[in-house]
């Protein structure tokens, strides 16, 4: 039987799980978590991101703090925000929703971030210990991958699992963490040949390439669980449609699962960017985190966080 995974429903439920454990800390007059979210410049869509981070952190008992600077801010003006932000007390998330306009360089302004602040877990120090299999903030939107993964399918090892796309935010801490699942991993990019025949090898398959619906029913191996991290706008008879990189309906015919677009990893980014801030906080205060945090949202034998 086909299954659509599930992901904004799930997401729904561990944000409430999320808010429970919000709320358990701020009764015992611990701590509330505080995320603060920068956003520089005017993009529509990352406008929309940052404005749903905030208002999702709030509904789950947080704090939440906005930054909004223009398109032009010198790169100085930004690293003392952040440097103001990492000795904020009450702030205990940072991100800085990308992407950035040019004349700020990324990586500067990420390497800025205190590591235990990171809750995009795209500092360094964070990418490393995903690589090492230590603990650190893993990155959200492989996260929300890895844990429908194993909602879906449970146990992920001896699985060949094909990632499409080797982004720093995506494809290459999605490969770090399905090895750590002991699944067989190949990573395949822009220059990889006989792409078809590989997703064809692929028993998980996760696609996130930004090519709109580049991957057919036909590419797919029959029974595969398949996860659509795109989200690309197309313009279809006077209307933007948001679309995958999967054509859902040829591959809903051949695969055992797919995530949706939307509805299937987007919200569990979300989701996962206040579990890091849960996290963080909870390391930040010497308070133990609810490991268990995950399977009692979902109530089954789902990922945890690392
Ligand atoms: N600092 C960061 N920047 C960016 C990240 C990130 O994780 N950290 N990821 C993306 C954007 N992103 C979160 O920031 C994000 C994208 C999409 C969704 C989502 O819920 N999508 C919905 C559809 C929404 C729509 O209509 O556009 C879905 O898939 O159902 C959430 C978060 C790049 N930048
Ligand atoms: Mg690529």
């Amino acid at each position: 039987m086909f299954v659509r995974i599930d992901g904004k429903a799930l997401a729904a439920r561990l944000r409430e799980e999320i808010g429970r454990q919000v709320s358990r800390l701020r009764q015992h007059d611990l701590v509330t978590p505080g995320l603060a979210v920068i956003l520089v410049g005017e993009d529509p869509a990352s406008q929309v991101y940052v404005r749903n981070k905030a208002t999702q952190a709030r509904e789950a008992g947080m704090s939440s703090f906005e930054y909004r600077l223009a398109d032009s801010v010198p790169q100085t003006k930004l690293l003392d925000l952040i440097e103001r932000l990492n000795r904020d007390p009450e702030v205990h998330g940072i991100l800085v929703q990308l992407p950035l306009p040019p004349q700020v360089e990324e990586s500067g302004v990420i390497q800025a971030i205190d590591p235990g602040k990171d809750i995009d877990g795209f500092h360094p120090i964070n990418v490393g210990q995903v690589a090492i299999g230590g603990p650190g903030l893993v990155p959200c939107t492989p996260l929300g991958c890895l844990m429908l993964l194993k909602h879906q399918l449970v146990d992920l090892s001896g699985q060949h699992a094909v990632v499409l796309g080797r982004s720093n935010i995506v494809g290459k801490p999605m490969a770090s963490l399905l090895l750590r699942e002991d699944c067989t991993v190949t990573v395949a990019h822009s220059r990889t040949r006989q792409l078809e025949d590989l997703c064809r090898q692929a028993d998980i398959l996760v696609a996130a390439v930004g090519r709109p619906q580049l991957i057919k029913g036909d590419w797919i191996k029959p029974g595969a669980t398949v996860i659509d991290v795109g989200i690309n706008r197309v313009e279809a008879e006077g209307r933007t449609r948001l679309v995958g990189d999967v054509d859902f309906a040829t591959a809903s015919d051949v695969a055992a699962a797919i995530t949706p677009v939307p509805g299937g990893v987007g919200p569990m980014t979300i989701a996962c960017l206040l579990l890091n801030t849960l996290q963080a906080t909870c390391h930040q205060y010497d308070i133990p985190f609810p490991d268990d945090i995950v399977s009692r949202a979902w109530g089954d034998t789902t990922a945890e966080p690392t």
